[in-house]
């Protein structure tokens, strides 16, 4: 199965501005991609990446520069036009850097014509899709969107409930999540930036950066 990878190649993650300068998001953005491609790869299927512009990774990469909408459901409305027989096709975001072969594995063999892996927050982290009509319309509540779209074209829906596919690396909060669990190039940037885990007597855990505070 091709595995399409968003990947917004320019500016990307801007929530994390407060604890990372714009390269550093640039290259933690990208280490989080090659990330996600390898927990793909390692599947067993097809990952490729879908950017807003050219970027290097060891699997094929589709430059198009419109909106993230507007790309992937290009791509959904092509793959189901050449191929007859309905092979799915599945959309992971590079930002899931606690993906794992096991949690995408479940994703990927879930039954349902279209398949979720919510994020927290209301997004869409992951989805398969077999049903030729299903389209996108990210950001806001993408979720509930998603499942109403998938309704609307009879298509069946499946869920998979995975702490590591709901985990989308967006804000500094969610570093806490990769220092914890993480075990890839993502956490080891992190740590070679110097993030730490802060607990308090009080209150959820935090990240710390010498002289800044994320
Ligand atoms: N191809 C493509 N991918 C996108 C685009 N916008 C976001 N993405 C990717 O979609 C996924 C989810 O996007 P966001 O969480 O909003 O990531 P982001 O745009 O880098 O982060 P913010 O600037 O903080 O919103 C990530 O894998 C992004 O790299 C786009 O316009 N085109
Ligand atoms: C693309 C968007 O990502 P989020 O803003 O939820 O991270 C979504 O999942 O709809």
């Amino acid at each position: 199965m091709q595995v399409f990878v968003p990947f917004a190649a320019d500016a990307p993650k801007t929530r994390l501005s407060s604890a990372l300068a714009a390269d550093e998001r640039r290259h933690f953005a990208r280490t989080m991609l090659r990330d996600v491609v390898d927990a793909v790869a390692e599947t067993g299927h097809d990952p490729r990446v879908l950017a807003t512009g050219p970027v290097s990774v060891d699997v094929p990469v589709t430059v198009d520069e419109r909106s993230l909408d507007a790309a992937v459901n290009d791509l959904l409305e092509s793959h189901f036009d050449a191929s007859g027989d309905d092979d799915p096709i599945a959309v992971v975001m590079a930002d899931l850097a606690l993906a794992t072969v096991t949690a995408l594995d479940r994703l990927f063999e879930a039954n349902g014509d279209v398949v979720f892996a919510p994020g927290r927050g209301g997004g869409t982290n992951a989805f398969v899709t077999r049903h030729p009509d299903f389209r996108v319309d990210y950001h806001g509540t993408s979720y509930l969107d998603h499942r109403a779209i998938a309704s609307s074209v009879d298509a069946t829906l499946g869920v998979v409930d995975s702490f590591r596919l709901a985990t989308d690396v967006d804000e500094p909060a969610d570093l806490v999540e990769v220092l914890c669990h993480g075990d890839g190039r993502t956490r080891e940037f992190l740590v070679e930036a110097g993030f730490e885990l802060v607990t308090a007597d009080e209150g959820r855990v935090t990240v710390s950066r010498t002289g800044r505070v994320g």
